[in-house]
């Protein structure tokens, strides 16, 4: 007799599930950034639960290493430990930066809650922060840190006399190397900027029609076990939903992992939901451009419809010849 009685099965089931009483645990990455925005949803979902609430730091390979992030390679360096930590019981939620989330779908776990969205523009963060130069205004042969693919071939699509310099670390070392003159800028993202109240750094918020940004920037996605989405959905936002399905179908359909350069942007305005994608060639010389809109209903098809608009774009950009720039 080697099943399991239902007894058995009933226990095990109960001890891996959430105590529905004691405090909601929710899985993070040690970073400042990553700390400070699942505490932010924390206790938003906390409050609505009428429960307490405790933080997990789990320490991720991207954290650890210091390999740039382009040659770190695999997808998902960030999310593998968060989501072993769920699966294992650690915890009941974690809280990704939607941008460094593979598209594919985990097994076991499904992302329960995309709240409100910050802003999703890149910074430019020169020296002198608010009264520094924007980018057009650089010297020329500046030096200007990032460690994005994508930011790297628009900037040299715009500046290609820029002195482009790898970048890595978190944020506040990146703007170290900055204001120890090391470098003349540096591009971060507009959201982990205010979310760790820096935007006195912030120099130029760089326009999405230059500056296309990577999908779902500026979006948490709040994964859970499958089954178990309740009690993150209460901050789930339905725009937020919409678009980043969207910017995330694109990324999908083209195969391409979260350090391709591309730069998707989805808006959801009053009833339709538009939606632009843009490939660039690494050295910034060529970019396919796709654009599309669709009109919403007001039943739950309409989210497969946003990731029917990204899939079309993808095969747009495809048929465009897309796949030589990726
Ligand atoms: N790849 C790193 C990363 N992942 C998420 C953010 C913050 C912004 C966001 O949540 O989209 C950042 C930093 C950056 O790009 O400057």
């Amino acid at each position: 007799m080697t099943e399991f009685s239902n007894e058995t099965r009933a226990a095990a089931e109960e001890s891996a599930a959430a105590p529905a009483s004691g405090p909601i645990r929710i899985g993070t990455r040690g970073s400042q950034l990553a700390v400070t925005q699942t505490t932010w949803a924390a206790e938003q979902i906390a409050a609505a639960a009428g429960r307490p609430f405790e933080i997990v730091r789990v320490t991720t390979h991207g954290d650890v290493s210091r390999a740039s992030l382009s040659s770190l390679g695999g997808q998902g360096v960030f999310a593998t430990e968060l989501r072993e930590a769920l699966l294992a019981g650690e915890c009941e939620l974690v809280v990704h930066s939607l941008k460094d989330l593979p598209t594919a779908k985990a097994p076991g776990m499904e992302l329960a809650a995309f709240p409100e969205r910050e802003d999703r523009r890149d910074a430019l963060c020169s020296a002198g922060g608010a009264k520094g130069l924007g980018v057009m205004e650089l010297p020329a042969g500046a030096k200007v840190g990032t460690g994005s693919p994508r930011r790297v071939a628009e900037l040299k699509a715009i500046r290609p006399d820029l002195d482009i310099h790898d970048l890595r670390g978190n944020v506040d070392s990146r703007l170290g190397r900055v204001t120890s003159g090391e470098l003349d800028a540096v591009i971060l993202a507009c959201a982990g900027l205010e979310r760790l109240g820096r935007t006195d750094a912030i120099t130029e918020r760089l326009d999405l029609d230059r500056f296309p940004t990577a999908p779902g920037q500026g979006c948490l996605g709040i994964e859970t076990r499958d089954g178990e989405t309740a009690i993150a959905a209460t901050i789930d936002n339905r725009n937020s939903r919409l678009e980043v399905l969207c910017e995330r179908q694109v990324l999908r359909t083209l195969d391409a992992g979260c350090s391709a350069p591309l730069g998707v942007n989805c808006h959801v305005n009053g009833t339709t939901i538009e939606c632009v994608a843009s490939v660039f060639s690494l050295d910034g010389t060529r970019r396919i451009d796709a654009r599309g809109s669709r009109e919403l209903s007001a039943d739950e098809a309409t989210f497969a419809e946003a990731e029917a608009l990204g899939a079309e774009l993808a095969r747009e950009l495809l048929s465009e010849g897309a796949s030589t720039l990726l």
